[in-house]
């Protein structure tokens, strides 16, 4: 019988860990890179990734490696579940190992400088390669503990997203298959600015009503500003849109919300980043929306008031005064279906 060729996860954090045990527990062998060669022998002996994902049994078909090289030469199917930060860095040196193979980012962010997302990094750096995004209400930490979860893998590639199921498809994990990378990709990484604000919102005890009215408004102005780069609204209706702005609104457990949770609090941003130590990637996000916003002039008071908090100067009082005197509105305003004349 034929050995069966183990599928790469890149990154040892929650999600790639996370990611890495689903695909094992569907009998898939996995090689998990990470860059830290002690970190990967630690969770070969020891079956854990304390830092990241205390408590949770790392699944014998996961095998925990730091040679990123022989990784990539051994798999043709690759998770990449790396910070936005490193994710060119790290796989750009091997741009020539990367042709033909299937790429999928699972990473939620937006490249500083260029405005560029995941998928579009791993397209420019490897433009042979089959490219595809996993985006949904996706806690790591649930999915590890093998709550009932969705997800959504976009590619204009079919078979690719097909061959994605089929490896990821679960008991407990459903993979949708989406069209639009763009709109899927977008999603994800919009909606951990409108995290933050949701966290500090809790942190100021602010009731159900405006935690309703945040999420309802978040959602109309990412809408609203991905159709003005030409992402298809209905997209933000699924799982990756309005899905994944509720879970990282609404939980805890989301390492965005944490940071707006903190802020709330009365912690600086770099207090509440350092006290949380892992990714959360609305931060670098809000930088480089607030500035595309203007850029593509696109009206967007969530994101220009958390970025005027952040790195302006003005009080939460100042903003929120502004946010609820600022012009009235017509609802839904993203698509035309006001009735209005
Ligand atoms: N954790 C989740 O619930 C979740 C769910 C969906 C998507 N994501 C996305 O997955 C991506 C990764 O997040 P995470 O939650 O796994 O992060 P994490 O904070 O749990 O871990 C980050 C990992 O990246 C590694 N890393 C940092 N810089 C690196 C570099 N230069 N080279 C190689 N490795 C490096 C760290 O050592 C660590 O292992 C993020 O974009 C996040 O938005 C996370
Ligand atoms: O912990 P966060 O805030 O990075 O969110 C995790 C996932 O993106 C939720 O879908």
């Amino acid at each position: 019988m034929t050995e069966q060729q183990p599928v790469a996860v890149l990154g040892g954090g929650s999600f790639g860990t996370a990611v890495a045990n689903l695909l094992a527990e569907n009998g898939v062998p996995v090689r998990q890179w990470m860059r830290d060669p002690e970190q990967a022998e630690a969770m070969r002996v020891n079956r854990e990734n304390p830092r990241y994902l205390k408590g949770i049994r790392v699944h014998d078909g996961v095998e925990p490696v730091n040679d990123l090289l022989a990784t990539l030469q051994a798999c043709d199917l690759i998770f990449v579940a790396l910070p936005s930060s490193a994710l060119r860095s790290v796989l750009a040196p091997h741009a020539e190992l990367l042709r033909g193979k299937g790429l999928v980012s699972l990473t939620k962010g937006i490249e500083a400088q260029s405005f560029k997302l995941m998928s579009q990094i791993l397209e420019e750096i490897a433009p042979q390669a089959r490219i595809g995004v996993l985006s949904g209400p996706n806690l790591a930490r649930e999915i590890a503990e093998h709550a009932l979860t969705a997800t959504v893998v976009a590619s204009e590639d079919e078979a690719l997203c097909q061959q994605v199921q089929a490896v990821l498809h679960g008991r407990t994990f459903r993979v949708y298959a989406s069209a639009d990378r763009f709109g899927v990709e977008l999603g994800g990484a919009l909606k951990n600015v409108y995290a933050i604000i949701a966290g500090m919102a809790v942190a100021l005890g602010m009731g159900e009503n405006t935690k309703s009215m945040l999420i309802t408004r978040a959602l109309a102005e990412m809408t609203r500003f991905a159709v003005s780069l030409g992402a298809n609204p209905m997209t933000f209706l699924g799982l990756a849109g309005v899905g994944d702005l509720i879970v990282t609104c609404s939980s805890p457990k989301s390492r965005n919300y944490q940071v707006g949770h903190a802020l709330g609090q009365g912690l600086s941003l770099e207090q509440a980043v350092s006290r949380l130590g892992e990714v959360a990637e609305g931060v670098n996000t809000l930088k480089v929306l607030k500035a595309k916003a203007q850029e593509v002039q696109v009206y967007m008071p969530l994101v220009a008031g958390l970025h005027a908090i952040l790195f302006e100067g003005r009080t939460l009082n100042q903003v929120i005064e502004h946010l609820m005197r600022a012009e009235p509105k017509t609802d839904v305003d993203f698509i035309s279906i006001s009735g209005f004349n």
